[in-house]
C-alpha cells in the first residue's frame, strides 16, 4: 500500500520531481513559546543531532513567534493547525498554538519514516475540536500498559482527549467515588496524566455518583474534593456522567446545579482545567421523553461552557445530521458525541474489527467533540480508533475501507495480511439487545451465497463459488497461524485475540470439512468420515475456554451461517439417501425469548452445555406495567437452579411475578427467595420442576427501572 499520512491532512502538496536525504545534522531555531511544551522534545526524539554550524535549518514556532515570524499568513486561522514546509535547506514547522506545533511535528515524523525528505508543504488543521476516546465501558478495565500505549497511539493520530471513566473502577463510580485514590492507584493515575501532557493529550478524570449520590451540600463538598485530589495528581479535565442511573440522581434541575457550581467554583476558579464535561442521564433518542424536559432542562440551565454528551438516536447509533438536528436544539448547543462502537461489552463473545462506517461525512460543525467508547481488549480496539482519528481530523476526506486497511498495517506492518483476513471475517455483533450489525465478510459473501443457493435449490455446486469459499478458508487457517506464531510484532494484540484466533482455525477447518462434505451424500461410506469431523469441530467451537464464560465467536456474521446451513443440507441429502438419521442440526438453541419490553425483545439466548441464559444487559430497563419476558424451551425440560438479578433489592422484587408452565396454557406461581443481600441475587424455587415455559411479568401497575443484570438457569443432569 502507497504511503499516507495520518490523519489525511486538510492540504498537502509534493514536489513530484524532487525530495532531499534526511539531514543528519540541523541548526534549530525555535520559538520560545515552546520552552515546556512538548513539540520540541518530540522533534529531538526524532531529529537528534543538533549542530549550531549546521548548514540545514529547522524553524518551529508558535504564530506570533519571530522566528516563524515570515510564514504568518501560512499558518491555518484554525485551533490546532499548523503549518509545515520541507525545503531544500530547511524544515519549517509553524502552529497556530502549542498543540498545532506539535501536531506540525507528528507529521514530519511520519515523512520521516520515507527514505527521503518530499520537499512537502502541509497546511492543517482538525475539522472537529475534541477527539479521542472515553474509557466507560462495562467490563476489565485497560491495564497501566493499555493507557500507556493508547496514550503513545493518540499523540501520533492527533486525538487531543481521553476521558478515563471505566464503569467497574470503584473509585470511579458507587461505592467508592467519595474516596481519594489509595495510594499506589493514585501513583498510576499520576504516570497516565504525565504521560498524556507528553502527547498533547487531556486528561479527563470522569466521575459517577449518580447510584448514590444525595443532593446536599456534604456530598456536593466530597465529590469536589475528590476533583481537586485529582487536579493534585495533575488533572486539568473534569467530566461528571449521570448514566445508566436510577432514582433521586436522575434530576435534571438537580444535576445542572451540581455542575453549575462544579463550574463556578472549580472549574472557571482554576483557570488552566478544560470545559466541564456531562454525561445526561437520558443519552439518547429513544429513552428520551421531550415533554419530560429533562434535556431541555439541561439546556436552559447549564452553563454554556458545560459540554453535553449524546450517543444518538439510540444507545449504539451511527451519527447523521438528523441526529443532531435533534439534540442540539434542545441542549442549546452542539452535542458531544459519545460514540459506541466499538464498544463490545453488550456481546463480550465477539471482537468488532471491522472498518468504521455510517458516519455522516458533512456534520463536522455539528459536534462539539466525537470520542469512541472502545472494546476493553485496547490493542485490538485501535483499527477503530485509528479510523475514528481519521474521521474527526478530515471528515469529507474519510474514506473507511482506504482508512481500515491502513489501521490493519499500522497494528501489524509484517502481518497485515493475515491480520485483515482475520478482521474481515470477526465484525459483526452477532443478534444483540440493541440490534446494531455490521458488515461481515465482504468480499466472500457472493462466492458463498452462490454456493448455498445453487446447493440448496439444484442441489448443484457451483464450482466458481465452491473454489473460492474453499481458497478462503485455507487463508484464514494461514492467517490464524501466521498470526498465532507472529511472535513480538505486536504481542498485546495477540494476547488479547488469542481465544479468538484459535475459534477462527476451527472456523476455517469447519468450512473445508464441510465443503468436502458437499461431495459426498451419495457415497455411503465415504460420507462419514466428514460429518463426524464436521461434528467434532462444531463440538470444539462451542465448548470453549471456561475462562470466557461469554463464549468466544468468530465469523458469526456470514462464514458459520452458510457452513452451518451446508452442513445440514447434505446430511439431510445423505439420510434421505439412505435411509439413516444422522444428526442433520448444526447450532442449535433449545431457548427462545420473546418479551414486549422493548429493551429487552432482542436479547440473544445461549446454552453451554447444561447452563442456559439470556444475555445480560448494561443499561436501566423501562420494564413497563403489565410487560413480560417469557423464555421457552424447545421440549419440557427439568430445572436445577433459576437465578435472576434485577440489580435491586428485596422490594424491587415484590413488582414482579414469576411463573411457570408445562403446555403454555396454565401457569403456576414460583416464588423468589433472596440468595444474598447487596446486589440481591434471586434464585427461584423451580428445583426438579419440568417446565416449558418460564415467564417474568411486572405485575406493579406501573413502570419499574430495573436492571437486567443476569437471567441464568440449568438443568438437572
Ligand atoms: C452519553 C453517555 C453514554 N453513556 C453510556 N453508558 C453505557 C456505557 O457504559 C456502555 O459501555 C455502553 C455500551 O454498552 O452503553 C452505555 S452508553
Amino acid at each position: 500500500q502507497e504511503f499516507r499520512l495520518q490523519p489525511t491532512p486538510q492540504n498537502y502538496t509534493v514536489q513530484q520531481d524532487d525530495s532531499i536525504s534526511i539531514p543528519r545534522q540541523y541548526r534549530l531555531m525555535a520559538g520560545n513559546s515552546l520552552n515546556n511544551g512538548t513539540a520540541l522534545p518530540l522533534l529531538r526524539s526524532l531529529m537528534p543531532e543538533e549542530a549550531p554550524d549546521a548548514a540545514f535549518r529547522i524553524y518551529i514556532g508558535t504564530k506570533g513567534d519571530k522566528v516563524v515570524s515570515s510564514y504568518r499568513k501560512r499558518i491555518p486561522q484554525k485551533s490546532e493547525g499548523y503549518f509545515l514546509k520541507i525545503e531544500k535547506d530547511r524544515i519549517i514547522i509553524a502552529g497556530a498554538d502549542e498543540r498545532g506545533t506539535y501536531y506540525g511535528v507528528q507529521t514530519l515524523a511520519q515523512l520521516l519514516t520515507l527514505d527521503k525528505l518530499p520537499l512537502a508543504e502541509v497546511a492543517d488543521y482538525p475539522d472537529v475540536p475534541y477527539r479521542g476516546v472515553v474509557e466507560g465501558f462495562y467490563g476489565t478495565p485497560w491495564s497501566q500498559e493499555d493507557r500507556i500505549r493508547q496514550l503513545d497511539f493518540y499523540g501520533r493520530n492527533k486525538m487531543n482527549v481521553y476521558l478515563y471513566g471505566p464503569k467497574d473502577d470503584p473509585y470511579h463510580s458507587t461505592p467508592h467515588w467519595r474516596k481519594p485514590y489509595p495510594a499506589q492507584e493514585a501513583e498510576r493515575l499520576k504516570q497516565l496524566v504525565d504521560r498524556a501532557r507528553d502527547n498533547n493529550v487531556i486528561f479527563y478524570w470522569a466521575i459517577h455518583p449518580g447510584q448514590d449520590i444525595r443532593w446536599n451540600e456534604e456530598d456536593r463538598e466530597l465529590l469536589l474534593q475528590k476533583f481537586e485530589s485529582m487536579y493534585q495528581l495533575g488533572v486539568r479535565g473534569f467530566a461528571v456522567f449521570f448514566d445508566d442511573i436510577s432514582g433521586e440522581g436522575t434530576k435534571a434541575d438537580k444535576q445542572a446545579e451540581l455542575l453549575n457550581y462544579i463550574d463556578n467554583h472549580f472549574v472557571q476558579v482554576k483557570k488552566d482545567v478544560a470545559p466541564l464535561v456531562m454525561c445526561p442521564t437520558e443519552y439518547n433518542k429513544s429513552w428520551t421523553k421531550v415533554e419530560g424536559g429533562y434535556l431541555t432542562t439541561l439546556g436552559e440551565k447549564l452553563n454554556k461552557d458545560i459540554q453535553i454528551m449524546w450517543t444518538g438516536n439510540r444507545v449504539i447509533a451511527t451519527i447523521d445530521r438528523p441526529t443532531l438536528d435533534f439534540i442540539n436544539p434542545l441542549i442549546k448547543r452542539k452535542a458531544y458525541i459519545w460514540w459506541n462502537f466499538p464498544v463490545s461489552d453488550y456481546v463480550r463473545d465477539h471482537l468488532l474489527m471491522g472498518p468504521v462506517y455510517g458516519n455522516g461525512l458533512d456534520i463536522e460543525d455539528g459536534m462539539s467533540a466525537f470520542v469512541s467508547n472502545p472494546m476493553e481488549h485496547a490493542e485490538a480496539s485501535k483499527i477503530s480508533l485509528y479510523s475514528v482519528a481519521d474521521y474527526t481530523w478530515n471528515m469529507e476526506k474519510f474514506d473507511s475501507d482506504t482508512s481500515w486497511r491502513h489501521a490493519i498495517k499500522d497494528l501489524m506492518p509484517l502481518h497485515a495480511e493475515y491480520l485483515e483476513t482475520f478482521a474481515a471475517h470477526n465484525s459483526d455483533l452477532g443478534k444483540n439487545g440493541h440490534g446494531f450489525r455490521r458488515e461481515e465478510s465482504i468480499r466472500l459473501q457472493p462466492a458463498l451465497s452462490a454456493l448455498l443457493k445453487s446447493y440448496l435449490e439444484k442441489g448443484e455446486i457451483d464450482e466458481t463459488a465452491y473454489n473460492q469459499v474453499d481458497e478462503e478458508c485455507r487463508k484464514i487457517i494461514l492467517s490464524a497461524d501466521m498470526l498465532l506464531a507472529s511472535g513480538n510484532e505486536n504481542r498485546p494484540l495477540i494476547d488479547e485475540i488469542r481465544p479468538w484466533l484459535t475459534q477462527f482455525k476451527l472456523v476455517g477447518e469447519y468450512g473445508k470439512t464441510v465443503l468436502e462434505m458437499m461431495r459426498l451424500p451419495q457415497q455411503e461410506e465415504a460420507f462419514l468420515p466428514g460429518h463426524a469431523h464436521a461434528q467434532a469441530l462444531q463440538t470444539l467451537m462451542t465448548d470453549n475456554d471456561a475462562r470466557y464464560p461469554q463464549g468466544v465467536k468468530s465469523g458469526s456474521g456470514q462464514l458459520m451461517p452458510t457452513f452451518d446451513a451446508l452442513f445440514e443440507a447434505s446430511t439431510k441429502q445423505y439420510n434421505q439417501r439412505f435411509h439413516t438419521a444422522l444428526n442433520a442440526r448444526a447450532v442449535y438453541s433449545p431457548y427462545t425469548l420473546e418479551s414486549n419490553v422493548q429493551q429487552l425483545a432482542l436479547l440473544p439466548t445461549q446454552q453451554k452445555g447444561k447452563e442456559g441464559s439470556i444475555a445480560p444487559s448494561n443499561e436501566v430497563i423501562l420494564w413497563q406495567a403489565g410487560g413480560s419476558l417469557t423464555l421457552s424451551m424447545d421440549r419440557p425440560r427439568v430445572l436445577a437452579t433459576l437465578r435472576i438479578d434485577l440489580g435491586t433489592k428485596e422490594e424491587g422484587y415484590t413488582h414482579f411475578r414469576l411463573e411457570t408452565s408445562l403446555d403454555g396454557k396454565t401457569w403456576r406461581n414460583a416464588n423468589l427467595q433472596s440468595v444474598w443481600k447487596g446486589y440481591t441475587m434471586q434464585k427461584a424455587d423451580v428445583k426438579g420442576q419440568k417446565v416449558l415455559k418460564i415467564r417474568l411479568t411486572n405485575t406493579s401497575g406501573s413502570e419499574q427501572k430495573v436492571y437486567f443484570k443476569a437471567f441464568r438457569l440449568t438443568e438437572q443432569e
